[in-house]
């Protein structure tokens, strides 16, 4: 970088591009009182609370009206916990007992935190939000703005401790330019916003604790690099960089194909029914991965297969003449339906989820089976379907049996358990194809939570150990000539997919967004590029090298 002393700080990288701007720092929590003076008016102060309860409430509803997608959901969710009836009970409780009424809010959001905690499985996930929402409740009654997105006026870097849904669900993709956090891995929803955004964005980047307001960065976010000062020169040579990728990507169309023609299907993962027009307005193949626990969670009853039906037919009405993968519910363990009874499970991410739930329920297996071959019957979609958290190849061959019992003719697993990528050859023979979801592959490989932010980098897609179990899967689709999907989070990183292709992976699903920027990269290298970079991946000693050396090697043909 010539004579220029430029030392960037890293993290991870989790959505590409170039930006620079000025620092703006997400607005900090609210402090409480050092002293605690109790209320004289107990009943003046709750109806206090109940109004900064109501405020927060009608605030997060606005949020999810704004967001859409699954953001909309999980703001929705936080609305319902904040209206709670349970925490004014409590206000009330710590008032009573002569606390001040900022103390006697935080206090109850600590004790609900624990109740929930207490529960176990998702609820115990959404215990987390609940930092965030007490935040906001402390801010209204203290009469300090509420913390969240700062809105200085002109384009900004975002820089955060970590974010939470009711900040990045309504980012604003023409003032945050970039975003840069200390927490939050490949597959926390900070990443998987930013993607869908278009936004670049770094996570798990310890220094950005030191970046203070108003302070000028470069942001990478293919490489996780972040220069704090940037010189003239380099912000005119990332904008020319920028600018040229602009152009590039809007001038990429078509199937997904390497330098030397080998085609990349290029397909997009669709979650919600909301997300549906977006997707297939995009340049794809059709949908790698229909995420349908949509349609079965947060509801008090399952889903007729009639409902069920004319869910998916709306999906096969929007992709005709397209494939549409669908996955059968990924239900259980960390996301619990109301109307199952799922047992006591000490260890939810090891317990009775995705396809295991049809041990104790095969009627819903059967049912969602019979609605897809429904809508199927009546459209021109090309549709396979496949099941989430396979382990063996029995389980395999029993899916694929009973998918073709209902008259559906393509049916494959997908590789989310070691095990899995381990016999990957077994499973293959007993279905007709696989697709990687490396979020949990990644999960169960490392022994690490997949929200855990502090296990951030064992959770990295790069991590070699993980692309081995690629390339085992890889490696068996070629010997029988049949497809390896990659669904997961990986698939969207346009250096990590040329690796993905290196190990024998034959399409790629991912964020719409995401979709120029791997077409790109794939029409840029050929397949015996993708394949030394991938061994370049595979041994290098951990996941920060990979990337690093893989990208100085692409650079390079
Ligand atoms: C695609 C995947 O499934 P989900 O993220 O829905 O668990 C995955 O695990 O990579
Ligand atoms: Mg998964």
């Amino acid at each position: 970088m010539g004579e220029v002393d430029v030392r960037p700080v890293t993290g991870i990288g989790v959505s590409p591009g170039v930006a620079h701007g000025p620092v703006a720092r997400l607005a900090e929590p609210p402090r409480l009182p050092e002293t605690d003076v109790p209320e004289a008016d107990v009943p003046a102060a709750l109806e206090r609370a109940r109004a900064a309860l109501a405020e927060v409430a009608a605030f997060l509803d606005e949020r999810s009206a704004q967001a859409g997608g699954e953001a909309a959901d999980v703001l929705l969710a936080q609305s319902m916990m904040v209206l709670d009836p349970a925490l004014p009970d409590r206000i009330r409780a710590r008032l009573e007992d002569g606390r001040g009424l900022a103390h006697a809010v935080a206090d109850a959001f600590a004790g609900f935190r624990d109740a929930l905690t207490a529960t176990g499985g998702y609820l115990a996930e959404r215990a987390a939000d609940l930092d965030d929402l007490r935040d906001r409740t402390v801010a209204r009654v203290l009469g300090v703005p509420m913390p969240g997105v700062p809105d200085p006026g002109h384009p900004f870097v975002l820089v955060a401790r970590d974010l939470a849904p009711a900040d990045t669900a309504v980012l604003d993709a023409r003032k945050v330019r970039a975003i840069v956090t200390e927490l939050g891995g490949p597959t926390s929803h900070t990443a998987i916003l930013a993607k869908s955004l278009g936004i670049p964005a770094v996570v798990a980047c310890a220094d950005a604790a030191g970046l203070a307001d108003g302070t000028p960065v470069l942001v990478r976010g293919a490489s996780g690099e972040v220069v704090v000062d940037p010189p003239d020169s380099l912000v005119e040579a990332a904008e020319a960089e920028a600018a040229a990728q602009a152009a590039a990507l809007a001038a990429s169309s078509g199937p997904g194909r390497t330098a030397d023609g080998v085609p990349v299907a290029l397909l997009v993962n669709v979650g919600a029914a909301r997300d549906l027009t977006a997707a297939a307005a995009a340049d794809s193949e059709g949908v790698g991965l229909l995420r349908t626990e949509f349609l079965y969670l947060d509801r008090a009853e399952e889903p007729t297969v009639e409902e069920q039906r004319r869910s998916y037919a709306e999906v096969f009405a929007a992709f005709a003449g397209r494939k549409v993968v669908v996955r059968t519910l990924d239900a259980g363990a960390d996301k619990p339906l109301a109307f199952v009874d799922h047992g006591d499970e000490p260890n939810p991410a090891l317990g009775v989820r995705g396809l295991r739930l049809a041990r104790r329920h095969r009627r819903m297996l059967d049912d969602q089976l019979t609605a897809i071959a429904a809508a199927r019957e009546e459209s021109t979609a090309d549709v396979w379907v496949m099941a989430p958290m396979v382990s063996t190849p029995t389980e395999a061959a029993d899916f694929a049996r009973a998918a073709r019992a209902h008259g559906l003719p393509v049916a494959g697993t997908m590789v989310e358990v070691p095990a899995a990528a381990l016999r990957a050859d077994a499973v293959l023979a007993a279905c007709d194809f696989v697709s990687i979801g490396t979020n949990d592959l990644g999960q169960y490989t490392f022994a690490a939570d997949r929200m855990a932010g502090e296990l951030a980098d064992l959770l990295d897609p790069w991590q070699p150990a993980l692309l081995e179990l690629v390339r085992i899967t890889g490696a068996a689709g070629a010997a029988v000539g049949k497809p390896v999907g990659v669904c997961g989070e990986a698939a969207s990183d346009p250096l990590l997919a040329l690796v993905l292709v290196g190990l024998g992976v034959t399409s790629l699903s991912m964020a719409p967004a995401a979709l120029p920027a791997v077409r790109l990269a794939l029409a840029a290298h050929t397949a015996a590029d993708c394949a030394a970079l991938a061994r370049l991946a595979l041994t290098a000693p951990d996941a920060a090298r990979a990337r690093e050396e893989v990208a100085a090697a692409a650079k390079q043909m």
